[in-house]
């Protein structure tokens, strides 16, 4: 039995409470019910602990989580496994940067991290939640919800409202926050409140996230964020930067199949080329159903061309007229299948749709941008260009005009790219899905 050195008294129940719970908890898991509080010696908190069997602490000190930025409440109690249990059941952990975290998005977001849909059950992960001042209440409210949800696998969680401090060692960095475009404001101040954000969490993220760190940007507009965002961060290869185009690619594959009457998963090779706005090009020439080309299966094919293009180009303010506020649960659950395909191979044939930098793509679209493509994975993280796409004039024209919104986007947010003087002239109709 391991002892700890006995800190003078001071045990709350609360405390005595949340530790127990958490032992009875984690003790029904594979590999849990082994040696406790490593780190736990930190905020000053000590338990006896066999080889078999968890113990409530023998005394207790408060966890001044307050004072510490790299912890929060009962996180500041780290529940750490013997060295060769660690090897033999659990992976090492992983760190997780959100921000935007007090946000909708995050709210459903957090706990499919939280329980292991991403990366599995022998996967402890850490959270650090980046906020602001204004939010950082309200985060607080995140992070006990957290800690009363009583996850296994989440071991550590922080709150801040310094980039710095939330990326530091990040591996993922998961960039939701940014401020929703309001009634009457130019889409051009839009790309500047937000272009800033990105700068500056790109600088951030260069200077002390992980080297390999993975960056979904989900924050609109997500395209021109993530090109600011790699720009920014010149020591973090920019292959690593993403803008979010998962949710497109689910509701595409959703109306595919409605139209076709079948179940959704028998939709594959589904791209979203583009932009995260009304002008990405929902690609149905290129689409299979049950293994087939579209256009065998879907006859109808003026719906293809006009009703699916629209529909999927709009659907973000289609479900806005109807709820009263954008995506939160379809967008995170998507965050989680962008987060899968990464790290997961992707099968046989099939791709996945991310907003990606182009450099050397094969498909002719210009470079120096963010823009969704085709890609990939082995499951290492990282991903490649599908190269057995074709093209028909329709796609290709489409194509142009989301590239052109893209030139122009980023002609506008030069001043952040360090390519001079911004000259914004947007085309007119440039919308993101949530603004009809
Ligand atoms: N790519 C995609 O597919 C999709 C992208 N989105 C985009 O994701 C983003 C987040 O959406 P959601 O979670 O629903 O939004 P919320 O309104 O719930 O806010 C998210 C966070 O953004 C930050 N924020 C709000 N206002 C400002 C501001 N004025 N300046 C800076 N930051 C601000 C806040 O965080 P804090 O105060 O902590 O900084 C807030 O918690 C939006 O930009 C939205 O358009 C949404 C759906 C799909
Ligand atoms: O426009 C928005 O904020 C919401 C959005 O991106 C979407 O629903 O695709």
């Amino acid at each position: 039995m391991a002892v700890a050195e006995l800190p003078p008294s001071y045990t709350t129940q609360l405390n005595t409470f949340r530790i127990s719970s958490l032992s009875t908890h984690l003790s029904n898991q594979r590999g849990f019910s082994v040696q406790l509080f490593r780190r736990a010696k930190r905020a000053g908190i000590y338990c006896s602990v066999t080889s078999t069997q968890i113990q409530a602490p023998v005394t207790v000190q408060a966890a001044e989580s307050k004072n510490n930025p790299d912890c929060y409440g009962v996180f500041c109690l780290t529940y750490d496994l013997k060295a060769e249990e660690e090897t033999k059941y659990w992976k090492k952990m992983v760190t997780i940067a959100v921000s935007g975290a007090a946000g909708m998005i995050a709210n459903h977001l957090l706990f499919k991290l939280a329980s292991g849909e991403v990366f599995g059950l022998d996967q402890p992960i850490a959270l650090k939640l980046l906020g602001s001042e204004r939010s950082f209440q309200a985060l607080e409210g995140v992070a006990m919800e957290l800690e009363d949800s009583l996850y296994p696998l989440l071991r550590e969680v922080s709150i801040s409202i310094d980039p710095y401090e939330v990326f530091q060692d990040a591996e993922w960095a998961l960039l939701i926050g940014a401020k929703p475009r309001g009634p009457g404001m130019e889409r051009a101040d839009l790309l500047d409140i937000n272009g800033k954000i990105f700068s500056e969490q790109g600088k951030a993220l260069n200077a002390v996230a992980s080297r390999n760190v993975k960056v979904i940007v989900v924050g609109n507009p997500c395209n021109t964020n993530a090109l600011i965002c790699l720009k920014n961060a010149p020591n973090i290869p920019a292959r690593n930067f993403h803008a979010l185009m998962r949710l497109d690619e689910n509701r595409a594959k959703c109306q595919l199949a409605l139209k076709a009457g079948v179940f959704y998963d028998n939709v594959s090779n589904m791209t979203i080329w583009g932009n995260h706005s009304t002008t990405q090009v929902p690609d149905f020439l290129n689409v299979r159903i049950n293994g087939f080309p579209v256009k065998k299966v879907i006859k109808d094919h003026k719906w293809l061309e006009k009703e699916f293009t629209q529909k999927v180009q709009k659907r973000g303010g289609a479900l806005i007229q109807k709820w009263g506020r954008s995506s939160g649960a379809s967008t995170a659950v998507s965050i989680v299948d962008a987060m899968r395909s990464l790290i997961t191979p992707t099968n046989e044939g099939d791709w996945f749709s991310s907003g990606v930098y182009t450099n050397g793509n094969p498909y002719g679209i210009s470079e120096d941008l963010v823009f969704s493509m085709p890609c990939r994975s082995k499951g290492d993280g990282d991903y490649e260009l599908v190269k057995d796409v074709i093209f028909d004039d329709y796609v290709r024209n489409r194509i142009s005009k989301t590239e052109a919104e893209l030139l122009a986007e980023k002609r506008c947010i030069a001043h952040l790219i360090g390519e001079g003087v911004p000259v914004c002239n947007l085309p007119t109709d440039t919308m993101l899905p949530g603004e009809m």
